[in-house]
């Protein structure tokens, strides 16, 4: 069985750590990082705010992520070695995917393909004070997580659930071992009633 789980949601929501402790737990398990389909500088467009748009869908190479999840679909046991991924033989023969990000459910594309869609979210004040404390490839200049991050993110929920997109909201205020615990254990009956 091919089993696709996102691991969606806000920036800062606590994404990257969840996708880390899963990935440790889940027999079988790959993943896919969005951030790894950034397009390079000098193709992220200047908005009229005058701020890169790196929080925009068309900053991302999306077509790139969808080929390297067709690419496991294709074959799970040949992507996880390809990867360094041991691969279990046991009977149930299961694979799993992991696809972590900030935009992973407003690509039509991608949007059908997922077993169980997870969404992180912090309060405005949390997501504001853990963004200030981190350090991207390209740092963020002053105002961009009002004048951009923030009204992006806004959007394209908006959009999401607007367009009927089912999700499991996941509050990324609790402890990291907490949620680990939840979606593991989510997860894992999700596992069972499938087989
Ligand atoms: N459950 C949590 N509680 C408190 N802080 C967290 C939690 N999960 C992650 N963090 C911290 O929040 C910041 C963002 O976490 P990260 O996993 O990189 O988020 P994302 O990938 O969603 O941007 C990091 O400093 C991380 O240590
Ligand atoms: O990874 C990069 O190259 C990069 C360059 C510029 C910006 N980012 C930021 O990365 C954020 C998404 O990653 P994350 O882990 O915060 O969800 C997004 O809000 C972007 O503003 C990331
Ligand atoms: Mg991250």
């Amino acid at each position: 069985m091919k089993y696709i789980v996102g691991i969606g949601g806000m920036t800062n929501g606590g994404k990257t750590t969840l996708t880390n402790s899963l990935l440790k737990s889940l027999p079988n398990c790959c993943v896919i990082h969005q951030d790894d389909f950034f397009k390079p500088q000098d193709q992220i467009a200047v908005g009229e705010d005058g701020f890169k748009q790196w929080d925009v869908l068309e900053s991302l190479d999306m077509e790139a992520m969808l080929s390297t999840v067709q690419a496991w679909m294709s074959s799970p046991r040949k992507f996880a070695r390809a990867h360094g991924v041991s691969v279990q033989l046991d009977a149930s023969d299961t694979h799993i995917l992991i696809l972590e990000g900030f935009l992973l459910y407003s690509y039509k594309p991608l949007v059908d393909l997922y077993s169980r869609r997870y969404f992180l979210t912090v309060p405005y004040e949390e997501c504001k004070w853990r963004r200030s404390t981190r350090r991207y490839m390209v740092p963020d200049p002053p105002g961009l997580f009002d004048g951009h991050v923030w009204p992006m993110y806004q959007k394209y929920k908006r959009e999401m659930e607007a367009n009927g997109v089912e999700v499991v909201y996941l509050d990324g205020t609790k402890s990291r071992e907490e949620l680990f615990h939840q979606v593991l254990e989510d997860i894992q009956n999700s596992l069972l009633n499938r087989s």
